[in-house]
Protein backbone atom coordinates (compact mmCIF):
# COMPACT_ATOMS: atom_id res chain seq x y z
CA UNK A 1 0.00 0.00 0.00
CA UNK A 2 0.95 3.20 -1.00
CA UNK A 3 0.06 6.55 0.30
CA UNK A 4 -0.24 9.85 -1.99
CA UNK A 5 -1.46 12.93 -0.37
CA UNK A 6 -4.81 12.10 1.25
CA UNK A 7 -5.56 9.00 -0.80
CA UNK A 8 -4.44 5.53 -0.54
CA UNK A 9 -3.18 3.53 -3.66
CA UNK A 10 -2.93 -0.83 -3.70
CA UNK A 11 -0.51 -2.62 -6.39
CA UNK A 12 -2.45 -3.43 -9.29
CA UNK A 13 0.21 -4.26 -12.11
CA UNK A 14 3.76 -5.48 -11.79
CA UNK A 15 6.84 -4.19 -13.83
CA UNK A 16 6.81 -7.08 -15.73
CA UNK A 17 3.56 -7.14 -16.56
CA UNK A 18 3.77 -3.78 -18.11
CA UNK A 19 6.92 -4.27 -20.54
CA UNK A 20 5.32 -7.50 -21.65
CA UNK A 21 2.33 -5.31 -22.90
CA UNK A 22 5.15 -2.56 -24.29
CA UNK A 23 7.28 -5.48 -26.12
CA UNK A 24 4.28 -6.72 -27.87
CA UNK A 25 2.96 -3.57 -29.19
CA UNK A 26 6.67 -2.47 -30.05
CA UNK A 27 6.50 -6.03 -32.26
CA UNK A 28 3.46 -4.51 -33.73
CA UNK A 29 4.72 -0.92 -34.90
CA UNK A 30 8.26 -2.65 -36.04
CA UNK A 31 5.96 -4.49 -38.29
CA UNK A 32 3.30 -1.98 -39.20
CA UNK A 33 5.89 1.09 -39.74
CA UNK A 34 9.07 -1.07 -41.42
CA UNK A 35 10.79 0.96 -44.30
CA UNK A 36 8.90 4.06 -42.50
CA UNK A 37 9.85 6.85 -40.70
CA UNK A 38 6.92 7.80 -38.13
CA UNK A 39 6.71 10.62 -36.09
CA UNK A 40 5.82 9.31 -32.33
CA UNK A 41 3.80 12.25 -30.92
CA UNK A 42 3.84 11.76 -27.24
CA UNK A 43 1.26 13.41 -24.70
CA UNK A 44 2.87 14.96 -21.60
CA UNK A 45 2.66 14.69 -19.29
CA UNK A 46 2.02 11.14 -18.62
CA UNK A 47 3.16 9.41 -21.72
CA UNK A 48 6.40 10.21 -20.84
CA UNK A 49 8.17 7.46 -19.47
CA UNK A 50 5.89 4.84 -21.72
CA UNK A 51 7.06 6.61 -24.90
CA UNK A 52 10.54 6.75 -23.69
CA UNK A 53 10.01 2.63 -23.25
CA UNK A 54 8.54 2.18 -26.56
CA UNK A 55 10.46 4.55 -28.61
CA UNK A 56 13.41 2.82 -27.46
CA UNK A 57 12.23 -0.50 -29.02
CA UNK A 58 11.40 0.98 -32.35
CA UNK A 59 14.12 -0.45 -34.94
CA UNK A 60 13.98 1.57 -37.74
CA UNK A 61 14.12 5.44 -38.38
CA UNK A 62 11.44 7.70 -36.94
CA UNK A 63 11.15 11.31 -35.37
CA UNK A 64 10.54 12.26 -31.56
CA UNK A 65 8.18 15.04 -30.82
CA UNK A 66 5.57 16.02 -27.93
CA UNK A 67 2.52 17.88 -27.16
CA UNK A 68 0.93 19.26 -23.79
CA UNK A 69 -2.29 18.43 -22.69
CA UNK A 70 -4.06 18.53 -19.55
CA UNK A 71 -7.89 17.77 -18.22
CA UNK A 72 -7.70 16.22 -14.62
CA UNK A 73 -7.74 17.40 -11.63
CA UNK A 74 -7.28 15.72 -8.61
CA UNK A 75 -9.21 11.85 -9.86
CA UNK A 76 -11.93 13.55 -12.20
CA UNK A 77 -11.46 14.85 -16.02
CA UNK A 78 -12.86 18.32 -15.93
CA UNK A 79 -14.28 17.67 -19.16
CA UNK A 80 -12.04 20.87 -20.80
CA UNK A 81 -8.95 19.79 -22.42
CA UNK A 82 -6.02 22.58 -22.25
CA UNK A 83 -3.51 22.58 -24.87
CA UNK A 84 -0.79 23.80 -22.60
CA UNK A 85 1.95 23.33 -25.54
CA UNK A 86 1.12 22.48 -28.81
CA UNK A 87 3.25 21.12 -32.10
CA UNK A 88 6.08 23.07 -33.07
CA UNK A 89 6.56 21.25 -36.25
CA UNK A 90 4.60 20.65 -39.22
CA UNK A 91 3.44 16.78 -39.74
CA UNK A 92 1.88 17.58 -43.33
CA UNK A 93 2.30 14.37 -45.21
CA UNK A 94 3.78 12.36 -41.98
CA UNK A 95 2.67 9.01 -40.90
CA UNK A 96 1.74 10.02 -36.87
CA UNK A 97 1.80 7.99 -33.98
CA UNK A 98 0.17 9.67 -31.38
CA UNK A 99 1.77 8.20 -27.46
CA UNK A 100 -0.98 8.34 -24.57
CA UNK A 101 -0.26 6.40 -21.65
CA UNK A 102 -4.16 6.24 -20.50
CA UNK A 103 -7.44 6.42 -22.93
CA UNK A 104 -9.96 6.70 -20.33
CA UNK A 105 -13.17 9.24 -21.24
CA UNK A 106 -11.35 10.07 -24.70
CA UNK A 107 -11.44 13.92 -24.14
CA UNK A 108 -7.89 14.28 -24.74
CA UNK A 109 -7.59 11.94 -27.77
CA UNK A 110 -10.57 14.08 -29.58
CA UNK A 111 -8.86 17.38 -29.06
CA UNK A 112 -5.96 16.19 -30.68
CA UNK A 113 -7.59 14.81 -33.10
CA UNK A 114 -8.73 18.13 -34.45
CA UNK A 115 -5.34 19.05 -34.14
CA UNK A 116 -3.76 16.85 -36.01
CA UNK A 117 -7.08 17.07 -38.81
CA UNK A 118 -5.87 20.66 -39.30
CA UNK A 119 -1.98 19.39 -39.90
CA UNK A 120 -2.47 16.95 -43.05
CA UNK A 121 -0.91 14.05 -42.08
CA UNK A 122 -0.63 11.55 -44.27
CA UNK A 123 -2.15 9.00 -41.29
CA UNK A 124 -2.23 8.46 -37.87
CA UNK A 125 -2.18 5.79 -35.48
CA UNK A 126 -3.44 5.45 -31.86
CA UNK A 127 -1.02 4.29 -29.50
CA UNK A 128 -2.09 3.88 -25.85
CA UNK A 129 -0.88 1.78 -23.02
CA UNK A 130 -3.87 1.65 -20.81
CA UNK A 131 -7.63 2.11 -21.91
CA UNK A 132 -10.40 1.91 -19.80
CA UNK A 133 -13.13 0.47 -22.49
CA UNK A 134 -15.89 1.01 -19.70
CA UNK A 135 -15.30 4.87 -19.76
CA UNK A 136 -14.11 5.50 -23.31
CA UNK A 137 -17.09 7.74 -24.89
CA UNK A 138 -16.07 8.61 -28.48
CA UNK A 139 -15.85 7.00 -31.30
CA UNK A 140 -12.04 7.60 -32.72
CA UNK A 141 -10.41 4.18 -32.87
CA UNK A 142 -7.55 3.24 -30.98
CA UNK A 143 -5.25 1.53 -32.92
CA UNK A 144 -2.72 -0.18 -30.80
CA UNK A 145 -3.74 -1.06 -26.80
CA UNK A 146 -1.56 -2.13 -23.98
CA UNK A 147 -3.70 -3.22 -21.83
CA UNK A 148 -7.57 -3.01 -20.96
CA UNK A 149 -8.55 -1.99 -17.30
CA UNK A 150 -11.57 -0.99 -15.49
CA UNK A 151 -13.35 2.14 -15.10
CA UNK A 152 -10.10 2.61 -11.81
CA UNK A 153 -8.29 5.92 -10.76
CA UNK A 154 -4.59 4.42 -11.45
CA UNK A 155 -1.22 6.24 -10.38
CA UNK A 156 2.55 5.03 -11.09
CA UNK A 157 4.13 4.43 -14.85
CA UNK A 158 3.91 8.40 -15.51
CA UNK A 159 0.43 8.37 -14.44
CA UNK A 160 -0.16 11.17 -11.34
CA UNK A 161 -2.70 11.56 -8.39
CA UNK A 162 -1.88 15.68 -8.18
CA UNK A 163 1.35 15.80 -9.31
CA UNK A 164 2.77 12.67 -7.57
CA UNK A 165 3.23 9.08 -8.24
CA UNK A 166 4.85 10.04 -12.15
CA UNK A 167 7.66 8.35 -10.99
CA UNK A 168 6.87 5.03 -9.65
CA UNK A 169 7.57 2.15 -12.17
CA UNK A 170 4.80 0.06 -11.09
CA UNK A 171 0.98 0.85 -11.62
CA UNK A 172 -1.28 1.57 -8.06
CA UNK A 173 -4.85 1.54 -7.79
CA UNK A 174 -7.10 3.69 -5.81
CA UNK A 175 -8.18 1.53 -2.62
CA UNK A 176 -11.23 0.59 -2.65
CA UNK A 177 -13.15 2.95 0.90
O1 LIG B 1 -9.30 10.13 -21.93
P1 LIG B 1 -9.22 11.25 -20.93
O2 LIG B 1 -10.34 11.19 -19.92
O3 LIG B 1 -9.07 12.60 -21.57
O4 LIG B 1 -7.92 10.96 -20.04
C1 LIG B 1 -6.66 10.71 -20.61
C2 LIG B 1 -5.68 11.80 -20.31
O5 LIG B 1 -5.60 12.02 -18.89
C3 LIG B 1 -4.24 12.11 -18.53
O6 LIG B 1 -3.78 13.41 -18.73
P2 LIG B 1 -4.03 14.60 -17.67
O7 LIG B 1 -5.12 15.49 -18.15
O8 LIG B 1 -4.19 14.01 -16.29
O9 LIG B 1 -2.66 15.41 -17.76
P3 LIG B 1 -1.19 14.83 -17.44
O10 LIG B 1 -0.84 13.87 -18.55
O11 LIG B 1 -0.32 16.03 -17.47
O12 LIG B 1 -1.24 14.16 -16.10
C4 LIG B 1 -3.55 11.16 -19.48
O13 LIG B 1 -2.18 11.45 -19.60
C5 LIG B 1 -4.30 11.35 -20.78
O14 LIG B 1 -3.71 12.33 -21.60
N1 LIG C 1 -3.50 9.31 -12.88
C1 LIG C 1 -4.51 9.08 -13.72
N2 LIG C 1 -4.77 9.93 -14.72
C2 LIG C 1 -5.79 9.61 -15.54
N3 LIG C 1 -6.25 10.28 -16.62
C3 LIG C 1 -7.28 9.56 -17.10
N4 LIG C 1 -7.50 8.45 -16.37
C4 LIG C 1 -6.56 8.46 -15.39
C5 LIG C 1 -6.27 7.56 -14.32
O1 LIG C 1 -6.89 6.51 -14.08
N5 LIG C 1 -5.22 7.93 -13.53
Amino acid sequence: MIQLHDLQFEPYLSEKEINEAIDKLAEQLNRDYEGDTPVFLGVLNGAFMFASEIIKRFKGDCEVSFVKLGSYEGTRSTGDVKTLLGLNQSLKGRRVVLIEDIVDTGNTLEEINEILKKEGVADYKVLTLFFKPEAYKKSIKIDYKGMEIPNKFIVGYGLDYDGLGRNLTEVYKRKEQ
